[in-house]
């Protein structure tokens, strides 16, 4: 894989250059509540901007569904890109149009400029070769040089990722490279017990994984909106948490195939449940109740796990050799939700093991509850990349970067 300290070597000046960053972060009301994503690609950015480069900034936001929707627009994250730049950044209003191309054409160099999301345009995350392709070559008609360094998207078979890397000169960015860095390590020599906690939203994406982990890890701990498929595969009722319904076979085997491997598969024991979802704006207090986990009663909604599952894992993490943690284990963003995430967070610092937290917003969790970053291990701005990462898989984003 040829890095950006190859293409810096080469020389950038004047050259159009396409930084593929992951300025995925998380916004209340328009307002970024956590720019660990923006400051994590500001190396590559600053290095380009250095030596001359007119520089292109594309991400994703969120998933719109491939047309443009104001919720989703980059210009907060490009404001802010340029208050940590120090410098102005221009913003185009699209992604590969008229806008984009001004933009471009009005970069002198050391300038940047960003572009609208790139899922506003359905060739972006589209299953079809021939469409992505077509979207990739609108995009590739803006710049010379492809740098790569939204290592949270390299898992994601997307135009920007994928085929625009076939199309321009490519290397691999700062972030990229220090990601990959640290996360071979937990794939070569692993200090054992290897404790990996899962929680989150995006269940589907991640229960997929579990298939690989049972083969590596010893310890599995379920939490956040995850941890109510498995509570159904027990044969426990949920009421209205979150639950993937499709996949409780799979789940019931993987509870299974745990037991045959000797994995510790570990469970919440009790939850903290509520009629509605709290209102993440005005923090109104959302008064939860503790349940057990096996008895959530059908008009609730699990929203963290409870008291005594945060001890219980708190335990499960205290002897760890190694722990692998994506997905908060709570909404919380909601202050009555977040002491699972918290306690979890706070276990990780109290064990000796080597400890990576992986994923925006479980990133963006530990930062906000003011937790130091800098005391965990390593801190991957890529949750299911990481993951898909760890599971030994050829991640798209990557395997583009070295062919
Ligand atoms: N029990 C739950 N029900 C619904 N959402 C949850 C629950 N627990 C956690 N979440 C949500 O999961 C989201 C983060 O999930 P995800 O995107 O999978 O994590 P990451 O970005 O770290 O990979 C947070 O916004 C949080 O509010
Ligand atoms: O937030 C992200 O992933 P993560 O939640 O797994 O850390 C990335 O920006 C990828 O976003 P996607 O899961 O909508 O493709």
């Amino acid at each position: 894989m040829k890095t950006i300290r190859e293409l810096l070597a080469e020389g950038v000046e004047g050259k159009r250059v396409f930084v593929r960053a992951d300025l995925n972060v998380p916004l209340a009301d328009g307002t970024i509540t956590d720019d660990g994503r923006i400051r994590a690609v500001l190396p590559t950015v600053t290095k380009l901007v250095e030596a001359g480069a007119k520089v292109i900034v594309a991400s994703h936001l969120g998933r719109p569904k491939g047309a443009p929707d104001p919720v989703f627009s980059l210009l907060p994250a490009a404001e802010r890109l340029g208050e940590l730049l120090g410098k102005p950044v221009a913003f185009a209003q699209d992604t590969v149009g008229p806008a984009a191309h001004d933009a471009v054409d009005g970069l002198e160099p050391g300038q940047v400029a960003v572009i609208e999301n790139l899922r506003f345009n359905a060739g972006e995350t589209s299953k079809d070769d021939t469409e992505r392709g077509e979207f990739a070559d609108k995009l590739a008609a803006l710049a010379d040089v492809y740098v790569g360094d939204g290592f949270g998207a390299v898992h994601r078979k997307h135009a920007s990722v994928f085929d625009l890397p076939a199309r321009l000169p490519h290397y691999a960015g700062y972030l990229i490279a220090t990601e990959v860095g640290v996360l071979k390590k937990l794939t070569e020599d692993v200090k054992r017990p290897y404790v990996v906690a899962l929680g989150g939203a995006k269940v589907s994406d991640k229960l997929a994984v579990i298939d690989q982990l049972l083969g590596k890890a010893d310890r599995l701990l379920i939490g956040g909106g995850m941890a109510y498929t498995f509570l159904k595969a027990q044969g426990h009722e949920v009421g209205i948490s979150l639950l993937q319904e499709d996949q409780v076979p799979k789940v019931k085997e993987y509870i299974e195939r745990a037991k045959e491997n000797g994995v510790e598969l570990v469970l919440p024991v009790d939850v903290l449940v509520s009629t509605e979802f709290p209102d993440l704006k005005t923090k109104a207090p959302a008064n939860p109740t503790t349940v057990a986990a096996d008895a959530i009663p059908a008009d609730q909604e699990g929203l963290d796990i409870g008291p005594e599952t945060r001890k219980l894992y708190a335990s499960k993490l205290a002897d760890a050799g190694t722990v692998f943690w994506n997905g908060p284990m709570g909404v919380f963003e909601h202050p009555d939700y977040a002491e699972g995430t918290k306690a979890v967070a706070q276990a990780l610092l109290d064990s000796p093991a080597f400890t990576v937290v992986g994923g925006g917003d479980s990133a963006a969790a530990v930062r906000t509850l003011g937790f130091d970053e800098n005391a965990f291990g390593h801190i991957s701005t890529g949750g299911g990349a990481s993951l898909e990462y760890l599971e030994g898989k050829t991640l798209p984003g990557l395997a583009a970067l070295e062919n």
